[in-house]
């Protein structure tokens, strides 16, 4: 291949180019493979098709609103089948981080969770008694004089605020969190993911980022991110599964997380598709705010498209 910029698959010749250029691809999930409950066109086939090459399949998505088991059954209701530790998720990320940077010791520190189920259970696989999160009191209009959270003061056992995409956020979930995270070094502050928009079917919707925002105004401090394009999430990836990274592509439709990721992480190659969030412009673009990809398609389906 001659070109420098990224290079679009829409011929024959260019897709089977790309699949053989590699023995690893891995897959960022909302915006690649689906839409919330909409599966993309091709999805099922072009990963029947890399599973029949004898390619080795890593699913590495910054949604942490589910746990890997959660995904497995996600998979599974579109008739696709992934064991879970072909999965990485940012709650998982996160929970590593807890456990392998911060020493963070089950039975003692404790962790409060600004996010959905996906960071609670992670936490909970590793031993972390986890609080606030899901609980349905948390649901109820705040006021500070009768929160459960508040009127017997904060447990001093928890030792770190993990945040990610929260579809309730409501103002009793970002005061409590403020509570624990105003306690300063004693309590870390974690965050899953910085993207700032998360993509549906005909809609973009407000991201991780955008609701962890808010808690890093309010409390001053800046969380650690585990998730794409934080390179710990990446190591995990590459020493539990031993991959080569030359032979391996990330596949994404973000630039700054996904490609990023590929990039930094000096991965074969990268694909960027256009089913999510970034656009053909973006994709050509030649800016210091992002890499650019070395692949880019309409959607992913358009490698099992092309070369059927
Ligand atoms: O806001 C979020 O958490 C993200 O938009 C989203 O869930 C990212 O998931 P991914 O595209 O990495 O699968
Ligand atoms: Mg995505």
């Amino acid at each position: 291949m001659t070109t420098d910029g990224p290079i679009k698959i829409e011929s024959k010749g260019v897709a089977q180019e790309f699949l053989d250029s590699f023995d690893t691809f891995l897959f960022d999930c909302d915006g690649v493979l689906w839409l919330g409950t909409h599966l993309l066109p091709s999805i099922r086939e072009t990963l029947e098709l890399l599973n029949k090459l004898g390619k080795q399949l890593v699913f590495v998505t910054n949604n942490s609103t589910k746990s890997r088991a959660s995904y497995c059954k996600k998979f599974a209701s579109f008739g696709i089948s992934v064991t879970e530790d072909q999965i990485f998720t940012s709650g998982y990320a996160s929970a590593v981080y807890a456990r392998d940077f911060l020493k963070l010791e089950p039975g003692r520190d404790k962790v409060w969770v600004f996010g959905e189920s996906g960071i609670s259970e992670e936490l909970g696989l590793m031993g972390y008694e986890c609080l606030g999160g899901t609980d349905p009191r948390l649901d109820e209009p705040f006021d500070h004089k009768s929160s459960p959270f508040l009127v017997d003061g904060l447990d001093p056992a928890v030792r770190c605020v993990v945040a990610g995409l929260d579809t309730k956020i409501n103002y009793h979930r970002l005061a409590v969190s403020l509570q624990y995270l105003q306690q300063g070094e004693k309590v870390h502050f974690v965050g899953t993911n910085v993207d700032s928009t998360f993509p549906q079917k005909g809609f973009i919707f407000p991201g991780a980022g955008s609701c962890i925002a808010s808690l890093a105004c309010s409390s001053g401090r800046t969380p650690t991110y585990c998730g794409k394009p934080n390179m710990n999430m990446l190591n995990t990836i590459v020493s539990a599964k031993k991959l080569d990274r030359s032979r391996c592509c990330m596949v994404g439709d973000r630039l700054n997380t996904d490609i990023r990721f590929g990039v930094e992480g000096k991965l074969g190659g990268t694909l960027l598709v256009l089913t999510g969030i970034e656009t053909e412009e973006r994709a050509l673009e030649v800016t210091q705010e992002h890499p650019r990809p070395r692949f880019y398609a309409e959607k992913l389906g358009d490698v099992y498209e092309l070369t059927r």
